[in-house]
């Protein structure tokens, strides 16, 4: 334990003109949050004057205060110098820790949980009261903490989001609120926000319609920034868009939180989150991205068709979906030895993300050469209705759809599909679980030495079928990725851990590129050009182990290469707005992330504690007066 030394001598010192200083150098801070506390002197205040020259204060919020704010909090790893300065001594413990401490006493507090959803709660708390270590913490265990902020677990906290919800972690708009989107966005404390993911809350992964309850998927997606791509926290804003919910079990859950109303469609609708863009480009500016999460089928479609070249945004279920999806192709031609062009593709599932690999795919076989007819002729698409033929009644089958409609007789059936038109890649993305029966992979497996399954479709209990069932029914053969985790399985004494294809491989990095550069628009190119980038960067050892994907572990490296990719493309492409264009671009985005440990609470101005933020140390009345 560490002694305490007598520091209230000092303090008094200090303390006694609260106009006077009690400025210390913070790296001597950082540092003695691990060691013992150095106490503070006039000779450390005037180096401290002399070292750190112009400076931004850093907080300018003291007492219980500063502890109960997330972003200021670091717990027990307050130096005892921060403690007494920022008026917080005797409010904790006396230990100090570091925070490397903190994060192993993480681990074993989440450990003690068994159920997913009670480890998904301890780390909503976490990031409620330190968001420092919770972002850390999921830095550092991003392979076990996944599937507990994301899918599968993220899933189950929607469906129960009545029950659990605490603090606000975004923002809710509500159709009642029209006119007035821009005064809610004003609510949000945070003026700097880059990125804004919005769903609705129509379509929550497989899940159907969650209204309000949907809010805790851009909460998830938007912490997938920040661990993955090391995005600012601050600079990210999850938002719900209230338009009431078709889910009659919500309608009638006394628990359900969101407007207790059908849902708003039709013009209404439409004019809403015409309001909404509008008030995001006028409170945060025109290069804001807005990524569209778990919208309904036909809202998605449209509104990427609407604002891609108007807004800069992307849908993530169409495009970030695709870009992994391709990515494993691209990988599983080292593999099969296989083209995408020399491939037959069958769909199950004819929505967003389905419609957005397929269209990708044909994208990738023209950039092998092929023509956008003979790559169409490649894809066979089913919908709940079967085969996507033309000779559906119209106004069953879109305008997205129409392309990948083949003039061939109908057949409902997928065991069917699968027989006659022998696909060596058969994709889910239906959200109908267990749809890939055995017969089906058996079949696969008859017509192909190594057949391509992906069952995308999330949460795990939405696979069409699970890895095992894939890895059995195929001999061990099948080349195999899923949307949500599942655990390896053994076969024929051989373990193979297949790879999770899902876009949180692509949606942070994209986001990284495009805020960094202040692209405008986001090209569909921008998810050609990550789906390369991440296929390139699966090793012979990834694929030996049953996986077209890098381990999660490296997926931080994965996000700043794809962020890389996009930053050389948005400025070949004269798409950027950041200028001049950055020699290195790895050092330039670097130098941008996140600092993922502590840094000092020592405030610059702190003995005005409501003082107006000053830029410098010129500017601030308190500091020129000690001239
Ligand atoms: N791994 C990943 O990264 C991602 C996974 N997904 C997952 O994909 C799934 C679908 O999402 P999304 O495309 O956005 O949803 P959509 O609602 O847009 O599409 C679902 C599609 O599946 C079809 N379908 C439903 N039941 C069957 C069935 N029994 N047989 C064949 N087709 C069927 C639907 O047909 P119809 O329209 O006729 O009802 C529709 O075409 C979800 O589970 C989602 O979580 C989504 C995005 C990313
Ligand atoms: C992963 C994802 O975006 C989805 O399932 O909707
Ligand atoms: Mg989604």
């Amino acid at each position: 334990m560490f002694s305490r030394p007598n520091l209230y001598g000092n303090l008094t010192k200090i303390c006694g003109n609260m106009r006077t200083t009690a400025l210390v150098n913070p790296s001597s801070v950082t540092a003695a949050a691990a060691s013992s506390p150095t106490p503070y002197s006039n000779a450390n205040v005037r180096q401290y004057h002399e070292v750190v020259g112009d400076i931004v204060c850093p907080s300018q919020v003291r007492g219980i205060d500063h502890i109960r704010d997330p972003r200021l909090n670091k717990g027990l790893a307050f130096t005892l110098e921060e403690r007494q300065i920022l008026g917080i001594h005797g409010l904790q413990p006396a230990r100090f820790k570091t925070m490397e401490e903190q994060l192993e006493l993480c681990k074993i507090a989440v450990n003690r949980y068994m159920e997913p959803l009670n480890k998904y709660l301890y780390l909503a708390d976490l990031a409620d009261r330190n968001e420092h270590l919770y972002f850390r913490f999921l830095y550092d265990n991003i392979e076990d903490l996944m599937p507990i902020v994301y899918t599968p677990t993220v899933g189950l906290a929607c469906q129960r989001f009545g029950l659990i919800y605490r603090r606000p972690r975004g923002l809710f708009i509500t159709v009642n609120d029209r006119g007035h989107v821009f005064d809610i966005l004003r609510n949000w404390p945070e003026p700097d926000v880059r990125a804004i993911c919005v769903t609705d809350g129509e379509r929550i992964l497989g899940l159907g319609d969650l209204g309000a309850n949907g809010m805790g998927i851009p909460v998830g997606k938007l912490a997938l920034y920040t661990a993955l791509a090391g995005i600012k926290p601050h600079q990210c804003l999850p938002v719900l868009i209230d338009v009431g919910t078709n889910s009659y079990d919500l309608l009638e859950d006394p628990l359900y939180v969101g407007l207790r109303q059908k849902r708003v469609i039709g013009k209404e609708y439409d004019d809403f989150i015409d309001e909404f863009m509008e008030a995001v480009v006028k409170r945060y500016g025109q290069n804001t991205l807005i990524q569209f999460e778990d919208f309904g089928n036909q809202n998605a479609f449209r509104f990427l068709d609407k604002f891609r070249n108007t807004y800069c945004t992307f849908n993530d279920d169409i495009q970030g979906t695709a870009a992994v999806a391709v990515a494993g192709l691209y990988a599983s031609k080292r593999i099969t030895n296989r083209n995408f062009a020399d491939s037959t593709f069958v769909f199950a599932g004819a929505g967003e993300a389905a419609i957005g690999i397929a269209s990708l795919c044909v994208k990738a076989m023209v950039d092998e050469g092929v023509d956008e007819k003979t790559a169409l002729s490649k894809i066979w698409m089913v919908d709940i209705d079967g085969l996507l033929t033309t000779t559906r009644k119209k106004g069953t089958i879109s305008t997205h759809q129409t392309k990948f409609a083949k003039d061939v007789e109908p057949l409902d059936k997928l065991e069917d599909i699968v027989t006659k038109y022998k696909p060596n890649v058969l994709i889910g993305a239906s959200a109908a679980a267990g749809i890939f029966t055995p017969k089906i992979l058996q079949t696969m497996a008859a017509n192909n030495e190594r057949p391509i399954v992906f069952a995308l479709s999330n949460p795990t209990s939405k696979a069409e079928c699970t890895a095992e069932q894939a890895y059995q029914n195929t001999d061990g053969r099948v080349v195999f990725s899923s949307g949500s985790p599942f655990p390896p399985v053994t076969i024929n004494n051989k373990t193979f851990t297949p790879g999770q294809g899902n876009n949180a491989y692509i949606f942070p990095g994209v986001a990284l590129g495009v805020i960094a550069t202040g692209t405008h628009h986001i090209p569909e190119d921008m998810f050609l050009i990550s789906a390369k980038e991440l296929a390139n960067f699966v090793e012979q050892s990834d694929l030996d182990r049953g996986s077209l994907y890098p381990p999660l572990k490296s997926i931080h490296e994965v996000s700043m290469r794809i962020a890389c990719a996009i930053t050389s493309y948005a400025y070949k492409e004269g798409l950027a707005s950041t200028y001049p264009e950055p020699e290195c671009k790895r050092e330039w985005l670097k130098e941008q992330l996140y600092n993922f440990n502590y840094e000092s609470s020592m405030p610059v101005t702190w003995a005005w504690p409501r003082m107006p933020y000053f830029k410098t140390r010129k500017d601030s009345p308190l500091l020129s007066s000690m001239k």
